[in-house]
């Protein structure tokens, strides 16, 4: 990056600094503005669109250079910081006018994308990880942090699906990685836009010993001592919140693949990649930001354990059935500010007198919580609320120190309060009776003057002086006034009166100030020595407000308590998709029964288009997710099992991560499911098999549902558009047809959106051609050659099991389809022809041959074949 310029002493400062952080943006300080040089200052002008100049205009080689504001700087670091790039801010370290020579400068921090603090608004409910990756003996140890909250997790996952899943979950934007990472594997975060930034050595500094202290595992204490590292050298500043490093095992949770979070839009909707029409969106009724990220921490995690379900529903209940309680509950938590996050800033050291009036207010909130805690008089809560730390010291110190409305800068004065501390006082009396006596002295100049418009004022350069208009000049006597200065209309005086007091008054000041900031400092530190209590307190406190938020929805959307089965029977009665309800109200949404046992673990939906058939699989997971969250769910009654993983293939999406072809990502989704589900897993297939040739996919969607009856037991929802598979609850025990109906009504069809057992009336298209209007006789007709194709397709059967023989290998190894005895390829081929019988020479053969050749089975549904079978046979007659 570096360019050749004849160099002055500052471009050589300059130069220097920006040899440090080749990969980053260098805002460099000169007086009033940041500049930008050379690269930085073309690429810069840019993306923050500003002006492109020239430094050294007239040279030979004249410098880029662009520049922005100091007092605007922060928006425009966040500008590059949100589009993935690094700024390394460098400030003058003394004050030019002092200066000897070159002002000193350094640079104060480096921002990075997954270092950025400021989260405002909507996204002081996000959390902003980073995250640190080191392979070792082929695991991948990965830590992440949020550096705002301080909180610091590791694992080590054994595979690099559940690393990549991990890390998309994280949605984290940059990864600090060391040189044990594969170059696939960097490929692929550039591909996802996260910024990887290379750290190569790792310090062992007392800092990573205490923060590694907890952790057995030597790749896990390596890949924190990573992180730490990268945060010690771009942050420069005190890590002193940071909490100790806690090892996480993914599996303690149910798991679900980043494919199904995205498909059931948990946290963003698949329109727009927004909050809106997501369940976090339903169940998000938290009163604080910490609520709000702890609420989707909970909803990327739900729980495996039982009585940690439990615990937190016997919590939702209390609060549930205790009105008053909740909404004072809520009131209090309203006037919670982050404390997490302002714990984040007390260690950096860029707290306010502001955000510690916060902190006091937040804080005393907390008695007033316990109180209605204590209140609802209910065993469930005793843990909580001996873990709700009031920080009555704290509370006591700011409360004294901190003036009620302080000013945003700590460098001005006005923070402290008057009578914490005696100087400080004393210095204010100075201040305060010299402006009086200002104040007199005018009044007194005036009267001996006779100059009525007399005004003594104050500036930063002059001082403090007496302003006589031109027109008054001659009544001012000579002796003791001392010019200052000229303006257009008026000219400015000193006495020595005025000088003597100026210098007290102005000494004050000063002094004032800066023991004020001492003060402050002072104040900071202390808050500081009890942050791990505040982030303990954060934490029960963030817990709390999901649980009230828990209890909200609940009775708002009528949900209800679930329970639980070890004997692997699921009965939900009336059970709802919450977030479809909400948008077309509880009266309008027909709620739907699902019942499942060990001997009915597979549900195959058959029903029209738009008949609800993946609204009905979609409501199930999300009410296991609901319910393992330790929310209530959206039913009438729900007893169900405990789910381990979750595995979906619903919807049309394509793969968004690697751009592969929708029924690539379908077959692979579908073997991830088959591979990895065990007799715990809930899986919900979506019409698997459309996305290739009629046959081809039906021969599949059966294989695969045989396969999961046979050797998976998970229990599984699988909808399909092939009413052909409905035969298979005739050969497979524990597969059960149900179907979405749908009825003519005054000339239209109408979906029930019911689900009922057996398999749906397929003639819907016949039915619609109907309602169009369609003669009598052709309806006839079409009926007859409906028929007479379902018997040839059940003659089929088997043969389809073969020809699926050559995907499923390439789809899975794991798949081992039941072979049969008879030749294959021979039946295939026989079925193609018994399908496509050629008639007798006609001369509208060759049109329709061609018209065959060019059809596209891929997007064809069997009743779309049949339709285009039934004109070709109309045209050859
Ligand atoms: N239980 C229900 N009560 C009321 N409306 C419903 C219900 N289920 C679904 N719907 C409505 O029907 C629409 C279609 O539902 P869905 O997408 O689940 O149908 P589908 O059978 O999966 O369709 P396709 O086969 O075309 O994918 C939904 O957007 C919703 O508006």
């Amino acid at each position: 990056m570096a360019q050749a310029t004849k160099e002055t002493p500052m471009m050589k400062q300059y130069q220097a600094v920006k040899d440090q952080y080749p990969d980053a943006f260098l805002f460099y300080r000169l007086g009033d503005f940041y500049e930008l040089f050379n690269d930085d200052a073309i690429k810069g002008s840019q993306l923050l669109e500003l002006t492109l100049t020239q430094r050294n205009k007239n040279s030979q080689t004249p410098i880029p250079m662009c520049g922005v504001p100091h007092h605007a700087v922060q928006n425009y670091i966040d500008i590059l910081i949100d589009q993935g790039y690094k700024v390394a801010v460098c400030e003058q370290m003394e004050d030019p006018k002092l200066a000897k020579g070159m002002v000193k400068r350094e640079v104060t921090r480096l921002v990075t994308p997954g270092t950025q603090m400021d989260m405002s608004g909507e996204q002081a409910k996000d959390n902003n990880y980073l995250t640190a990756l080191v392979i070792e003996d082929q695991s991948y140890a990965l830590a992440y942090t949020d550096l705002s909250t301080g909180e610091l997790k590791t694992s080590v996952l054994d595979n690099r699906d559940s690393l990549i899943n991990e890390m998309i979950n994280l949605r984290t934007k940059e990864v600090v990685v060391d040189d044990t990472l594969e170059d696939s594997l960097l490929n692929f975060f550039n591909e996802q836009g996260i910024l990887i930034s290379h750290q190569g050595e790792t310090v062992q500094s007392s800092e990573v010993s205490y923060l590694t202290q907890d952790l057995d595992s030597s790749s896990e204490v390596k890949v924190v001592s990573l992180l730490v590292t990268y945060l010690t050298v771009t942050q420069k500043r005190s890590l002193a919140h940071l909490q100790r490093a806690v090892a996480y095992e993914p599996s303690y949770f149910l798991k679900m693949d980043h494919y199904s979070k995205y498909n059931l839009e948990l946290t963003n909707n698949i329109r727009s990649g927004k909050k809106q029409g997501t369940l976090l969106w339903l169940l998000d009724e938290t009163k604080t930001a910490m609520g709000g990220r702890l609420l989707k921490q909970w909803l990327d995690r739900p729980l495996l354990d039982r009585k940690s379900i439990e615990g937190r529903q016997d919590k939702v209940q209390e609060l549930l059935d205790h009105y008053f309680e909740r909404s004072n509950l809520q009131d209090e938590l309203t006037k919670v500010y982050d404390l997490e996050r302002l714990a984040g800033r007390v260690a950096y050291g860029s707290v306010n007198g502001r955000d510690l009036i916060q902190l006091k207010t937040s804080l005393q909130q907390i008695p007033k919580v316990r109180y209605i805690l204590e209140s609802l008089n209910s065993p469930v809560f005793d843990e909580l609320m001996k873990q709700l730390d009031p920080l009555e010291d704290i509370v006591g110190l700011l409360d004294q120190s901190i003036a009620e409305e302080p000013p945003i800068s700590v460098t001005d004065g006005g923070v402290i309060k008057d009578h914490y501390n005696d100087r400080l006082d004393e210095y204010r009396d100075a201040m305060k009776n010299g402006k009086q006596w200002i104040a007199k002295l005018e009044a007194q100049e005036r009267q001996n003057t006779g100059i009525n418009n007399l005004k003594i004022g104050f500036n930063h350069v002059f001082g403090y002086y007496i302003e006589v208009t031109k027109a008054n000049l001659d009544k001012l006597p000579d002796d003791r006034y001392e010019r200052k200065q000229t303006l257009t209309n008026a000219e400015r005086f000193s006495t020595p009166e005025l000088k003597e007091k100026e210098t007290l008054i102005l000494e004050a000041q000063d002094k004032s100030t800066a023991l004020e900031y001492q003060l402050f400092a002072d104040v900071r530190d202390q808050v500081k020595e009890s942050i791990d209590r505040l982030q303990r307190l954060a934490k029960r406190v963030a817990e709390l407000d999901v649980l009230q938020s828990f209890a909200v929805v609940s009775e708002t959307y009528h949900f209800i308590r679930p329970t639980y089965t070890k004997s692997h029977d699921l009965e939900i009665t009336e059970g709802r998709h919450p977030v479809v309800e909400k948008f077309m109200g509880h009266q309008e949404y027909v709620p739907n029964d699902v019942s499942m046992n060990p001997k009915t673990n597979i549900l195959l939906i058959t029903g029209p288009n738009m008949s609800g058939k993946s609204t009905y699989m979609r409501q199930l997971a999300l009410t296991v997710i609901m319910s393992q969250m330790g929310c209530f769910v959206p039913a009438k009654k729900a007893k169900m099992p405990i789910f381990d993983q979750i595995f979906t293939r619903i919807g049309a999406a394509d793969d968004l991560i690697s751009g592969q072809s929708t029924f690539m990502v379908e077959m692979q989704e579908a073997n991830n499911a088959l591979v990895h589900a065990s007799e715990n897993s809930l899986i919900l297939f979506d019409e698997i098999g459309r996305g290739t040739a009629t046959y081809d996919g039906m021969a599949l969607a059966q294989a695969i549902i045989e396969f999961v009856h046979n050797r998976v037991h998970a229990k599984t929802l699988f909808s399909t558009h092939y009413h052909e598979l409905t035969v298979l609850e005739d050969t497979l025990a524990e597969l059960k047809n149900v179907h979405v109906g749908a009825v003519e009504k005054n000339g239209e069809l109408v979906f029930l959106h019911k689900v009922e057992d057996g398999a749906a009336d397929q003639s819907y298209g016949i039915h619609v051609a109907k309602l169009a209007g369609m003669p009598e006789t052709l309806l006839k007709r079409a009926n007859e050659i409906l028929t007479g194709l379902e018997s040839r397709a059940a003659s089929l059967d088997n043969q389809q099991v073969h020809h699926v023989e050559s995907q499923a290998e390439n789809v899975s190894r794991e798949i081992d389809l039941e072979k049969s005895d008879e030749d294959p390829k021979g039946k295939t081929e026989a079925s193609q022809l018994a399908l496509f019988d050629p008639v007798d020479v006609d001369p509208n053969v060759d049109q329709v041959l061609d018209q065959l050749k060019r059809l596209n089975l891929m997007s064809m549904t069997p009743m779309d074949v049949m339709n285009k079978m039934y004109e070709w046979q109309q045209k050859l007659q």
